[in-house]
């Protein structure tokens, strides 16, 4: 933490619940480290939140982003993350379209008829970009439920069930999210068809835990829905916290969904001197 004796203005936002820390750097040197984000993390002694997302300047793209979960570890992507900030700018610059730099990749977002798209990239399915700990089909990964694995960025392991709402979702999150067939641990998803192109999901996120929505997740759900030949490549899909689209094209899966500005405030001096 450089910036101990001043306090940091933030702001909080969600995309279909999924609950987000933005705090902007641009212009100055960035602030997150694990330990501010565990803290910040905390819903008890911080503000509480899914991610945090942290924008920063990038010399070839109109800003970049650093997500970390709420445990204090870094994620390569966060669609819905990514979705409230480009939402956020583009009411501040007034453009309809930008590029963010991310770990994983410049990624491009449009504003469509009111509605926030996001390209998250192509679909990773070799089983060293997700990555998997050796050699495997991804189609088909050897765990009980046979799932598919997916990278968006950060890994995903989507089972394919009868019935989502059925699934004792902490338990076996927890349990895949740190199974030894992921080396970086993934998150897990659970998706079953509700109709046509229409997808229920339910999430447990690699170092947050259950949450209301995930975008990467959404993105990996579709690609392992269009791979098994449960659904096109258009996707709506119901979360917790309300509904997503998909849609995998050729030059990535385009996300979009709702998005939320809930309130802006600053982080006391005395909060980060304790850190
Ligand atoms: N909520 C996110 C995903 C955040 C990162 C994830 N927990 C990870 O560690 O990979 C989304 O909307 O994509």
């Amino acid at each position: 933490m450089t910036n101990t004796a001043q306090s940091l203005p933030f702001r909080k936002m969600h995309g279909a619940g999924n609950d987000f820390v933005i705090l902007d750097s641009r212009g100055r040197d960035r602030v997150t480290t694990p330990k501010l984000a565990a803290a910040l993390g905390d819903r008890h002694r911080g503000v509480g939140f899914d991610q945090l997302a942290e924008l920063h300047d990038a010399g070839n793209a109109d800003l970049a982003l650093d997500f970390w979960n709420s445990d204090g570890t870094m994620a390569g992507a966060c669609g819905n993350a990514t979705r409230c900030v480009a939402s956020m700018v583009m009411d501040e610059t007034g453009r309809d379209a930008l590029t963010i730099r991310t770990a994983r990749g410049l990624l491009a977002a449009e504003r469509r008829n009111g509605r926030v798209w996001v390209n998250m990239g192509p679909p990773l399915t070799d089983w060293d970009k997700i990555p998997l700990s050796a050699p495997q089909d991804s189609l088909h990964l050897p765990l009980d439920g046979d799932p598919v694995g997916v990278g968006m960025g950060n890994p995903h392991c989507v089972f394919i069930t009868h019935d989502a709402e059925k699934v004792a979702l902490e338990e076996q999150g927890a349990r895949v999210e740190r199974d030894p067939l992921f080396p970086e641990r993934t998150n897990v998803e659970f998706i079953s068809l509700l109709g046509e192109d229409h997808l229920r999901m339910r999430v447990w996120e690699r170092g947050t835990g259950v949450t209301l929505a995930c975008g990467s997740g959404a993105c990996a759900a579709a690609v392992a829905a269009v791979r098994r030949g449960l659904t096109g490549p258009r996707v709506v899909l119901d979360l917790d916290g309300g509904r997503l689209e998909a849609d995998w094209r050729d030059d990535g899966v385009w996300l979009t969904g709702p998005v939320a500005e809930v309130f802006r405030a600053e982080l006391t001096a005395e909060f980060l001197a304790g850190l």
